[in-house]
């Protein structure tokens, strides 16, 4: 059988396939795939051991009766999920249960390992939390749940809807669940006098600092209940992350009563994830792959445009595009700046459209920068000015791309064409981010006549269709 290490899968650049593969490339794997239309297909699974498939496979079949009966979170979760919380869920106006909560919750809360593979904008945040709620006992003063983020900024995001969600219940003997924040660029030394003193339950964390702590022992992974690695593929994908992930996650496969998620809406060729899941023990062998809408990865309220041009005509068009749509809320991605460029002394392309923007008139008062090069206070306080509600436009590098839920953003703007389909997938899915809504969202590219193909390899891969539009 062949084998590949998962540096070797995903140094190679990936290819987002919307087909189900014809084949399965390790038939002596046992691996559980979950769909929206509630068919559980079993690859076939070990002759070594046929008894646990048939296991594994009724109890998912008998969790899907309960998915399909639920109409709200709380029948969801009731009997596993403290009731504070789900009263706190309600109140913020979670009732109804998205289709991957919907999907995932029953599996979850049965304690399989799982893989949420679900379109940007699904709710898979809330499920996975509902989930580590389920688990942690705030009665234990220790770290029984981590979170890794790729970014500082979804790290504050997840870390802000885990406190609003578990913060401290009106009935007396309640215990709040502590959430602590371990993100790079954070106080460190403060973070370590915080968890040798009083462990909060939960950490949402960067891998840097994550790792800091387990090398210093500050931090163990012993009483640890549950790992989510949120963007997984992401994380992956980076050369900076990847050998400090495998890492925590061969440490943590030793540890017993584990539970490990991980989320992404792309995880490109899956079924190898998967694979190497169970064979690396980053996983238990009964993982469960809840994959809902495989064969639209991409929201279908989502309206996709493009635009041609010349490359110097670029934020002409873009300044005209602005006053026809007059958009609510944008972001407008800006790709990175080319080496050449950085060695001709020329300014980053972020700044000169920022500059561009605030001089001219787009009708919007708030023009905003978020990329790498900015200090971490000041890609914050861009963030929460955006969530302070009004109308902006944010200009942004695919920083911005993943994770980031600004649910008032209406219109996507590709300054510059994205390196590849996945990266288009995320920065589209930061729109459309309300899941009952059926708002029409747009996102426009604006390429040269070179681009157009690479665009149309984009829709391939995506399954969608980009409309041509003329000024
Ligand atoms: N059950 C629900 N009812 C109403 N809104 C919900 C529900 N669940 C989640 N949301 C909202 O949906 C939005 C998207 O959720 P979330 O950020 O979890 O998406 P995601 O699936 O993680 O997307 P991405 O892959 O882009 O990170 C958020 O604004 C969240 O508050």
């Amino acid at each position: 059988m062949a084998c590949f290490s998962a540096t070797q899968l995903y140094s190679l650049s990936w290819t987002l396939s919307a087909k189900p593969r014809p084949l399965n490339p390790y038939p002596n794997s046992s691996l559980f795939v979950k769909c929206t239309n509630r068919t559980l297909s079993t690859v076939p699974s070990p002759i070594r051991c046929p008894s646990r498939a048939s296991i594994v496979s009724s109890c998912v079949s008998s969790e899907i009766g309960i998915a399909e009966r639920a109409s709200t979170l709380r029948e969801l979760c009731e009997g596993h999920v403290p009731d504070h919380i789900l009263r706190r869920v309600e109140e913020v106006g979670f009732v109804a249960p998205t289709d991957v909560q919907r999907e995932a919750l029953p599996v979850l809360l049965s304690g399989h390992d799982c893989i949420l593979h679900a379109q940007t904008g699904s709710g898979k945040t809330l499920a996975y939390l509902l989930s580590m709620f389920s688990v942690v006992n705030t009665q234990r003063s220790a770290v029984q749940a981590v979170i890794v983020v790729p970014t500082r900024e979804l790290g504050m995001q997840v870390t802000k809807v885990a406190r609003v969600l578990s913060a401290k219940p009106a009935e007396p003997g309640v215990e709040a669940c502590s959430v602590m924040a371990l993100l790079d660029g954070g106080m460190l030394r403060r973070h370590k006098s915080w968890l040798k003193a009083e462990p909060p339950t939960v950490v949402v964390a960067t891998l840097g600092s994550l790792c800091q702590m387990l090398e210093k022992q500050i931090l163990t992974l012993e009483s640890m209940r549950v790992l989510i690695i949120d963007e997984v593929d992401f994380i992956f994908n980076s050369p900076k992350q990847v050998s400090s992930l495998r890492k925590v996650l061969m440490s943590y496969s030793s540890i017993k009563n584990r539970q490990t998620i991980f989320a992404s809406a792309s995880i490109p060729h899956h079924r190898r994830f998967l694979h190497d899941c169970i064979q690396q023990k980053w996983t238990k062998a009964d993982v469960v792959h809840v994959h809902v809408n495989p064969v639209e990865p991409m929201p279908s309220r989502l309206h996709h445009r493009f635009l041609i041009c010349d490359k110097d005509e670029r934020p002409q068009t873009l300044l005209s595009l602005l006053k026809s749509d007059a958009p609510q809320s944008a972001i407008i991605f800006v790709g990175e700046q080319s080496e050449k460029s950085k060695k001709a002394g020329q300014g980053p392309p972020t700044t000169l459209l920022i500059d561009l923007l605030r001089t001219s008139d787009t009708g919007c008062s708030d023009v905003l920068l978020l990329e790498e090069d900015m200090n971490f206070n000041s890609r914050a306080a861009s963030l929460s000015e955006m969530r302070q509600g009004g109308s902006y436009l944010l200009v942004a590098t695919d920083l911005a791309s993943r994770g980031v839920d600004l649910p008032e953003t209406t219109h996507i703007y590709n300054f510059d064409l994205p390196k590849n389909a996945v990266d288009y997938l995320h920065r589209a899915g930061r729109t459309g981010r309300r899941p009952f809504s059926d708002d029409k969202c747009i996102v426009t590219s604006i390429i040269t006549p070179e681009e157009r193909f690479a665009l149309q390899r984009f829709e391939n891969e995506l399954v969608f269709n980009c409309a041509e539009m003329v000024l």
